[in-house]
């Protein structure tokens, strides 16, 4: 059986979801891990000298509940996917099984370990008024307070993306203003190519 773990990380509104439920829709065997789904509660969240939550930093996520999410799908991702409602379809033959795990978030080249399992890594960027155009049409949860953009998400954001580009290799940086279409082709054509290549069983 063959494992693959596609990473789409990217700015916050870069277009990571869209991406990866449209990459979902098209391998079969696939499933995504969103790192959005792992926040911590609002209530233990700290605040900075201005009254900004400190969400954009992975101290704001349960990365320990994600990793055991990821290692329950190295495991049996066969399992892992009947469990997330998705058995297993259009599989040929059991040497034919590649199972694709997507892991999607804004911070996920960041974490040491999770980024040390992706196979391929993919980073969606846009230019900053774009970023902040997308996010104030966003409603999160809590909502984006006034001044929070520029207050909070774009520097840790520059800060985040530092750290990034001085621990993780081999990301490939994709413009986020492509369209959804283009996008799509691009990374699904490079993840086809490492589908089809042998490897080393695990
Ligand atoms: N290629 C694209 N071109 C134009 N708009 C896009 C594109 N991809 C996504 N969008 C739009 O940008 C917004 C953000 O997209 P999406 O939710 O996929 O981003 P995200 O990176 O997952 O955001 P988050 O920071 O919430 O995780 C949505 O309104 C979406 O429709
Ligand atoms: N619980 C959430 O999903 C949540 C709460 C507050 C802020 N955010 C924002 O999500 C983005 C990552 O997708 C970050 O920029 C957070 O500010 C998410």
């Amino acid at each position: 059986m063959k494992k693959l773990i596609v990473g789409v990380g990217g700015m916050t509104n870069g277009g990571k979801s869209t991406l990866s439920r449209s990459l979902k829709e098209k391998i079969p065997n696939s499933v995504i891990i969103a790192q959005d789904s792992f926040f911590k509660d609002d209530s233990v969240v700290p605040v900075d000298g201005n009254g900004f939550k400190q969400f954009d930093t992975l101290d704001a996520l349960h990365m320990d509940a994600m990793m055991s999410q990821v290692d329950a799908w190295r495991r049996d991702p066969q399992a892992f996917l009947k469990e997330a409602g998705q058995t297993a379809k259009r599989v040929t033959s059991s040497a034919n099984h590649v199972f694709v795990l997507i892991v999607e978030g804004f911070l996920i080249f960041n974490h040491r370990p999770l980024n040390q399992l992706m196979n391929k890594r993919y980073f969606l960027e846009i230019p900053y008024d774009i970023c902040k155009k997308r996010r104030s049409l966003r409603v999160y949860k809590p909502p984006d307070p006034p001044g929070y953009f520029d207050g909070h998400v774009w520097p840790m954001y520059l800060r985040n993306r530092q750290e990034m580009e001085s621990t993780a290799t081999g990301i490939l940086f994709l413009d986020g203003l492509k369209s959804k279409e283009e996008l799509l082709a691009a990374v699904y054509q490079d993840v086809s190519q490492e589908i089809n290549t042998p490897r080393e069983e695990d």
